[in-house]
């Protein structure tokens, strides 16, 4: 882990991306940073130390889930994020809930192949060439067409073309066996008893194929048992859990599905306290995960959820509903700011857009009114606001070419205004 990371390098970080919170950022901070030090303790005192937990409370689209993937992502941490919710549906049974520790393994996993590919990329590359060239103009082709459809693949010439590959079958799904100790993964059997890996033809776009045969010829020169054994490592050190409407398998809050909410706090509760998931890839141990929960705890308190696992949650942290000043924080000073996405992505077909000071505060302004009187669903209204502002340009882009759009006040007032001032149809369009 990243020395540098400590709680105020952290903050700083998240501050880029996320306004306000600061509550929030602090807590996953000191929770990452824990981390890091027990890292530094001796082997007793290191297996005693149990992550605290974190939950946090507020309303939708405020950046709980935005806080928890930066997070993730800086830590380069493996992530999922699951809704509760989910657990009480129909057909559910109390030990999906291991699933959670599953998916978190075969994220590490996705995670540690990244990172070594990078040491292959050459040799993967040149393979994966070879046998491109062979879909593209059959094997035993002369040097100088391979060179000449190297070289068109090369210029993106064939990108739309269609091709069919060999690519080797996605593995079939594992099942558990009652008693036995990891599952089992039916296409690793097979290829153990002399099966081979089973082949598939595939008719894909030439530049996915390229994507896919890179992909499998890169996986080829890794060490696979390496590559299992350090990811699940790393999930059980390093992993991050986000559990989000948790508020809604409280007690206290009627509504639900058919498995009784109480009864998927009970399934969690292993989970969160520490147990062995039996893996395809082998045990996962879950004692170190760290998991966030959150909820916006409108009806139901956290009190209402059982007490062990009030008492498995001890970090308490309150997120505040975004205000109109926050939202014009976040359209001008965050990294990659909404703004910022569509006047590059529209920059690409030659049309400048430049955003003043009372145009973005008008986008803010209509986001704020349209949660106050339609519904409240924080940050993400600057999404769907902006979308329909930009609609206009972004279709007639291509024949636009080399003009140059301000958007002020007046022309957020002249594109929005007559949707923001009728509820019925914001409801719908914005
Ligand atoms: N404080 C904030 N600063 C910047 N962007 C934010 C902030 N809060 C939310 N956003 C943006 O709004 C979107 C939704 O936020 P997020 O997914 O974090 O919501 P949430 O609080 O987890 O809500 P929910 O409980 O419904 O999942 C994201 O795209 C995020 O970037």
């Amino acid at each position: 882990m990243n020395d540098n990371l400590t709680p105020k390098a952290i903050v700083a970080a998240l501050d880029a991306h996320i306004i306000g919170q600061r509550d929030a950022k602090r807590a996953v901070a000191v929770a990452l940073r824990n981390r890091w030090r027990r890292q530094k303790l001796s082997p007793e005192l290191r297996d005693e130390v149990t992550p605290k937990n974190i939950l946090m409370i507020g309303p939708t689209g405020c950046g709980k889930t935005e806080i928890s993937r930066r997070l993730a992502k800086l830590a380069d941490a493996p992530f999922v994020k699951v809704e509760a919710t989910k657990f009480t549906e129909v057909g559910y049974v109390g030990r999906d809930v291991e699933q959670i520790a599953r998916d978190l393994v075969e994220e590490a996993i996705r995670l540690e192949k990244e990172r070594r590919r990078l040491s292959v990329k050459d040799k993967a590359e040149a393979a994966a060439m070879d046998r491109l060239l062979d879909a593209l103009t059959g094997k035993g082709s002369s040097q100088a067409t391979r060179e000449a459809f190297r070289q068109r693949f090369s210029d993106g010439h064939l990108d739309a073309t269609e091709i069919e590959i060999e690519v080797e079958q996605a593995p079939t799904a594992a099942f558990e066996i009652p008693g036995a100790p990891q599952m089992i993964n039916l296409s690793e059997m097979m290829k153990q008893f002399g099966g081979g890996q089973q082949l598939k033809r595939r008719k894909l776009p030439v530049r996915a194929a390229w994507d896919k045969l890179v992909e499998e010829e890169a996986d080829k020169r890794l060490d696979q048992d390496d590559v299992t054994r350090t990811a699940l490592a790393d999930a059980e050190a390093n992993g991050i859990v986000f559990l989000d409407e948790i508020d809604k398998i409280a007690v206290s809050d009627v509504r639900g599905g058919s498995v009784s909410r109480e009864g998927v706090q009970r399934d969690l509760l292993p989970l969160i306290e520490g147990t062995t998931v039996a893996t395809k890839y082998g045990p996962m141990k879950t004692d170190h995960i760290l998991f966030i929960a959150s909820g916006a705890f409108h009806v139901a308190k956290p009190s209402d959820l059982l007490p062990e696992l009030q008492g498995r949650l001890p970090i308490r942290v309150e997120l505040k509903g975004l205000t109109e000043a926050d939202f014009i924080a976040i359209l001008s000073d965050t990294k990659a700011s909404l703004p910022a996405q569509y006047q590059a992505l529209i920059a690409t077909e030659g049309v400048e857009v430049s955003f003043t000071e009372d145009g973005i505060a008008a986008v803010a302004r209509i986001a704020a009114e349209v949660n106050g009187q339609v519904e409240n669903i924080g940050a993400r209204r600057l999404q769907t606001v902006m979308e329909k502002l930009l609609e206009e340009v972004s279709f007639d882009a291509e024949d636009r070419s080399g003009e140059s759009l301000v958007v002020d006040g007046a022309y957020v007032d002249k594109q929005l205004a007559s949707i923001a001032r009728n509820t019925d149809l914001s409801r719908f369009v914005l």
